[in-house]
């Protein structure tokens, strides 16, 4: 093996706190921080014991919405999963990932360990379950070889699933995209998001080899709730969040991939802050581990040349419309967060805060449409623009 630098001694920042924040104070620590404590979920002692015993975390949150007179409970249960990659990054891909050797799948080491995740996720009763950006790793994928077993587990498990992978589109030149496909739980393809706005930071030198997607802010209704994906540095864009709201989205996955340094003070508020300001809910997943490269490589930004992009932070959770979150995944295990939601939560929250009703997209649309124009002069006053005004209106007199 190679070496692995020792990285992300941090478990959870939420295990730190309930072990440093005095009994007393934490309740409240919690209600000021996550908006409350979420509900636990009581999770089928099989599955607890094979998370155990297949060495990944396992946790369970519900979060709950008042009766209604009119409407039932919409009761889903999502699965977050991240996890490190199993074996080296120079291992052959046809054994970390998978072989065409024979006619029908041979499934290996990666597609191992997702399947024995998936596996839990069925026993605790989840819907819909999605993994993280690019989990199977490599650009070489096949997407309908690819997808042929997700497909098989969407049904075998009656589980919609969304599943990011790197598509070579050869309709289109052999285009690489960075892409999540939506299964619905029939086996069917829903259809596909691409990521449409590619890192140009740090290590994330994606814009040298994939192209900005073009599919648009597409929504999925799944028997399960209406969904989305949007993929990791997506989630840094406010209006693509509300985009995938505008089109009715209920609960947008960000499956990601980002390190510590770069971003894991951003982390816990991007996706929260988009599901406050978007009446639905966010459920970001991020990559766990760190990943060593045998050849160093540098981003041409003075650093010196290196054998990792950093540490894969983990910390997947879950956001409500109303604010709250679940505790995150660890930050340095494989993990498999399952979450029960109300989905009368995304209509309850807006009827109180309003923010689509009181959003004037109507105003930023025109402000926006003003703004892309090349001959834009923004609107920015300084002492002497308006000293200048007035004496322009004093001179007129
Ligand atoms: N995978 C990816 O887009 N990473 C960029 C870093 C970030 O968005 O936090």
């Amino acid at each position: 093996m190679h070496p692995v630098p020792m990285a992300g001694e941090l478990q959870s920042l939420e295990l730190c706190l309930e072990r440093h924040i005095p009994p007393q104070d934490l309740a409240e620590v919690k209600r000021i921080l996550y908006g409350g404590e979420t509900r636990k979920l009581c999770l089928p002692a099989a599955a607890l014991s094979s998370a155990q015993e297949r060495d990944f975390e396992l946790q369970g949150y519900g979060f709950d919405a008042a009766p209604e007179q009119l409407r039932r409970p919409r009761i889903v249960r999502v699965g977050l999963v991240q996890n490190k990659i199993p074996l080296p990054t120079d291992t052959a891909v046809a054994v970390q990932v998978q072989s065409w050797h024979s006619s029908c799948l041979h499934v290996a080491a990666l597609h191992r360990r997702i399947e024995e995740m998936v596996e839990v996720a069925a026993m605790c009763g989840v819907n819909i379950i999605c993994f993280q950006e690019a989990w199977s790793e490599y650009f070489l994928l096949v997407l309908i070889e690819e997808l042929c077993s997700f497909v098989q587990l969407a049904k075998k498990y009656n589980m919609v699933v969304v599943s990011p992978i790197l598509e070579r589109d050869e309709i289109h030149g052999g285009t690489l995209w960075n892409t999540a496909v939506v299964i619905s739980n029939s086996g069917a393809i829903l259809g596909k998001s691409r990521k449409n706005h590619i890192p140009r930071i740090g290590d994330f030198n994606e814009s040298t080899y994939y192209m900005e997607g073009n599919t648009g802010h597409q929504v999925f209704q799944t028997q399960f709730g209406a969904i989305a994906v949007n993929i990791c540095f997506r989630r840094h864009h406010p209006l693509n969040w509300l985009m995938y709201s505008l089109n009715g989205a209920e609960i947008i996955f960000n499956p990601s991939a980002t390190i510590g340094t770069l971003s894991e003070s951003l982390w816990p508020i991007e996706a929260r802050n988009a599901a406050i300001a978007n009446h639905c809910f966010t459920c970001p997943i991020n990559r766990v581990g760190t990943e060593y490269y045998k050849n160093a490589f540098t981003s041409g930004d003075g650093g010196k040349a290196h054998h990792d992009l950093g540490h894969f932070y983990g910390s997947s959770y879950v956001a409500a419309p109303d604010g709250s979150r679940t505790p995150g995944l660890s930050r340095t295990r494989d993990g498999l967060l399952v979450v029960e939601m109300d989905l009368n939560l995304c209509r309850q929250v807006s009827d109180k805060w309003n923010f689509k009703m009181t959003g004037r997209y109507e105003m930023y649309a025109a402000k926006l449409a003003e703004a892309v124009q090349p001959r834009f002069t923004p609107s920015l006053i300084g002492e002497e623009e308006r000293s200048a005004q007035y004496n322009q209106v004093l001179h007129r007199k």
